[in-house]
């Protein structure tokens, strides 16, 4: 009886605090719809009256009333957790900015705290995806970006400041769904008007971790942890290095840093960021959260394959010819093939025209030289055009004779542009160049390689003929693999790109207002379109995410170090997840493309995807793979522990009924996603295995699970996805840390499982 008192008191007070929060959300609500109006009364009115006030205080209020339409617009659109957060603070002495802008020094009042452990709180602050003023410039809402919003996200048990309650709030439109509360100073009593300060529920974080995941990421705004909050808010003019396990929130981080700095510098990083992802799958998987923090087309999201315009890599390599491919000793090869292809079988042999009535003749011996001599320079090939031009010409006109005809030299020069303009416009002469200098695009020298024999000339004493045969008949393929988009990226440098016609820049949304029509601006392009406009424009950004840092090989690394040569740098990643297996290469590789800034180093270490269950598990591989690196703390646990089941074969029907049944058992358990995860040559057999059981579960090559989540996974033959390469315990450590509830392992002979299925890279 005493319990269900005590629950009917619980709920009072809970509907209570909900009725409070919602009134806020209610004058945060009216005073939006009241801006929106303002806004439309000073658009109208400026329409009429032409120019008012200051270029400057134009824009500014343009820009006010853009962004307010843009959010009402979604706002109406049932905006889940606009105003997500609220901190009671105590009264505070001044405080002074960090050096990441975050007021972090704030400390209590001397007075604030009374000797008998009560306290008052002095200062509300409501937390949401952007900041809403009342008409006497109150903050109503802070923008969670804003420096006094950081002690929402910093505050801690231990480092308190002035917290004393820090509440996620949960809403769906404009109805208020439910509170949830951490205590900041528990030893305190603290009243709040009078009334003592109630604490709902046992926090966002768990509330949070706990929900099933979908096939997109959200955005963690109501629920960044202290160490995370350092990262977003980091300075930008700097490269920000962060390490951490799996689930510690890297890519989500990586987002909200993007999203950070846009509301810093709009001008300086609007268009001008770019994430790198190392999958088409993780691109997918993420594109959404942005847009969820209000950031929509801001910011463009590549995978590594599709990172060169006009390229899309649908291919993935095995491991030796990745190794090749990725690997900086490339280079050389393709400065020789971007040479040595301009020889290709049908390059003409010798150069007739006819000039001032005379048959002129160059043979194979004179074109030879003239090449190397032109080829000597270092300019990229397609520019040295115009010298071989040019010497072709010189050497025409020796054997014309022609210069020893006049000894004044404005004569002579004049009889030499007449030779040049009549030989330069003659069939004969053009169509040869078109033939002996042609203009090479990348793909015609990739294509140029897939010949053994020429690939063999270019890559002697770079390449072992092995791995020649291996990269030939790699570029025969029709599609091109993931390597394969930097290497067109490096040639496309070395062959430098024909001049194009500039583009216009692309201006942030708000330079751009002309009129009301703005304001609820038609969605005409989505996000994915406007993010491959603005890649497609764009060569160089102005911020650069680096996401999966530790998979980048260094011909990608050059890749992506060409589009942020004047960038900010964010780079994530965790070495124990690494696929490429030559980390010091690719470690010199991405110091070069990072340049001298300062670095700034996080380490990231709590795993908030995997329950310890899980973890433990994958615990055990991190130890075979790098031995005496310490795995991320799990910070819940299910009591659900890993399952295992052996059989006869990894592949074949047994197999694929055991994983079907497997994955039908998970999707009742589960209300989220179930991903399959397979060595990389088995991913077309296990897609048929799971044929017609719907969209929430889906069948993936290890290398393709890099960064994604699902509430529940099955991995087949941990064995054979660890022998696919030499970095494959590395992948098997990604696989195991997949899910966010549960984890199937499926054991096949090469695992040699014990009686309980186990296999024995994961046994004690
Ligand atoms: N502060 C947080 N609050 C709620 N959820 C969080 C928080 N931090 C991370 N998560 C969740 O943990 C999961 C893992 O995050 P994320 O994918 O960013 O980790 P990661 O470090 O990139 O992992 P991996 O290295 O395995 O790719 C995601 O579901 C993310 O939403």
């Amino acid at each position: 009886m005493a319990a269900q008192e005590a629950d009917r008191l619980v709920d009072t007070v809970r509907d209570r605090e909900i009725g409070v929060e919602q009134q806020h959300l209610d004058r945060v609500y009216r005073r939006l719809d009241e801006t929106i109006h303002e806004a439309e009364f000073l658009m109208r009115d400026a329409a009429r009256i032409g120019q008012v006030g200051t270029p400057g205080a134009l824009a500014e209020r343009d820009a006010q009333v853009f962004r307010a339409g843009v959010h009402l617009n979604r706002l109406t659109n049932e905006y889940e957790d606009f105003l997500f957060g609220r901190i009671d603070l105590l009264d505070g002495k001044d405080g002074k900015k960090g050096p990441d802008g975050a007021y972090t020094s704030i400390e209590p009042a001397d007075d604030a705290i009374r000797p008998d452990a009560t306290a008052d709180i002095g200062e509300t602050l409501h937390i949401g995806r952007m900041g809403v003023l009342d008409a006497e410039y109150t903050p109503l809402v802070i923008d969670w970006r804003a420096p006094a919003a950081a002690p929402f996200y910093r505050a801690t048990p231990v480092d308190p400041g002035r917290v004393v309650r820090r509440r996620v709030i949960r809403s769906k439109g404009r109805r208020v769904l439910g509170v949830e509360d951490d205590l900041m100073r528990p030893e305190l009593t603290a009243s709040l008007d009078g009334t003592e300060l109630a604490v709902i529920g046992d926090g966002a974080l768990m509330a949070a971790l706990g929900r099933a995941r979908g096939h997109t990421m959200r955005d963690i705004v109501s629920s960044i942890q202290a160490e995370q909050d350092l990262v977003i808010r980091a300075p930008a003019a700097s490269v920000t290095l962060v390490e951490g396990g799996p689930g510690t929130g890297k890519t989500a981080v990586a987002l909200h840093r993007a999203a950070y700095l846009l509301y810093q510098d709009r001008r300086r990083y609007a268009g001008g960021i770019l994430v790198v992802s190392p999958t088409p799958l993780l691109v997918a998987y993420t594109e959404g959260v942005l847009p969820s923090l209000g950031e929509e087309g801001q910011v463009a999201i590549r995978a590594l394959g599709n990172l060169v315009d006009g390229a899309e890599a649908t291919g993935y390599d095995e491991p030796a010819t990745a190794r090749v491919k990725g690997s900086a000793r490339m280079l050389k090869v393709l400065r020789k093939a971007a040479r040595g292809a301009l020889e290709g079988g049908d390059a003409p042999q010798r150069l007739r025209v006819v000039a001032f009535g005379r048959r002129l003749e160059l043979e194979a011996e004179e074109l030879t030289r003239i090449r190397s001599a032109v080829l000597g320079g270092t300019a990229p090939v397609n520019l040295m055009r115009p010298r071989a031009r040019r010497l072709l010409l010189d050497a025409l006109y020796a054997k014309s004779g022609a210069g020893s005809r006049h000894t004044d030299p404005e004569l002579a020069a004049e009889l030499r542009s007449s030779f040049d303009e009549d030989v330069s416009t003659e069939d004969a002469f053009t169509d040869f160049l078109d033939a002996w200098w042609p203009e090479l695009t990348p793909r015609q020298v990739l294509t140029a390689m897939a010949d053994e024999r020429r690939l063999g000339r270019w890559a002697r004493r770079v390449l072992n003929p092995g791995e020649v045969r291996r990269l030939a008949r790699s570029l025969r393929r029709p599609e091109l693999s993931v390597h394969d988009v930097a290497l067109l990226d490096e040639l496309n440098t070395l062959l430098g790109a024909p001049a194009r016609p500039r583009r216009r820049r692309e201006l942030d949304p708000l330079d751009q207002l002309t009129g009301l029509e703005e304001l609820m601006p038609v969605r005409e392009e989505s996000q994915r379109e406007r993010a491959e406009r603005l890649a497609a424009e764009r060569t160089e950004y102005a911020h650069v995410i680096v996401d999966e840092a530790q998979d980048l090989t260094p011909m990608q690394w050059r890749m992506v170090g060409r589009r942020g040569r004047t960038a900010t740098w964010t780079v994530v990643g965790d070495p124990a997840q690494s696929s490429w297996p030559l980390p010091e290469e690719a470690a010199e590789a991405r110091e070069e493309a990072l340049g001298t800034r300062p670095r700034r180093r996080f380490e990231l270490t709590v795993n908030y995807r995997n329950p310890a269950e899980i973890a433990e598990l994958a615990a055990k591989v991190l130890a075979l793979a790098m031995p005496g690196m310490t795995a991320p703390r799990a910070v819940r646990s299910t009591g659900v522990t890993p399952r295992f089941t052996a059989v006869a074969a990894a592949g074949g029907r047994e197999a694929g009924a055991a994983v079907r049944a497997e994955a039908v058992r998970l999707l009742e358990l589960v209300d989220g996603t179930v991903g399959v995860v397979v060595a990389m040559g088995r991913r077309a057999e296990a897609a048929r295995w799971l044929e017609g059981l719907g969209d929430r579960v889906v069948a993936l090559g290890s290398l393709e699970a890099k960064g994604l989540e699902y509430d529940a996974t099955v991995v087949v033959s941990p064995a054979e996805i660890a022998d696919e390469s030499p970095a494959g315990l590395r992948v098997l450590y990604v696989a195991l840390t997949r899910a966010t509830q549960q984890l199937t392992v499926v054991s096949g002979p090469r695992d040699e499982p014990d009686a309980g299925g186990v296999p024995d890279l994961l046994r004690d």
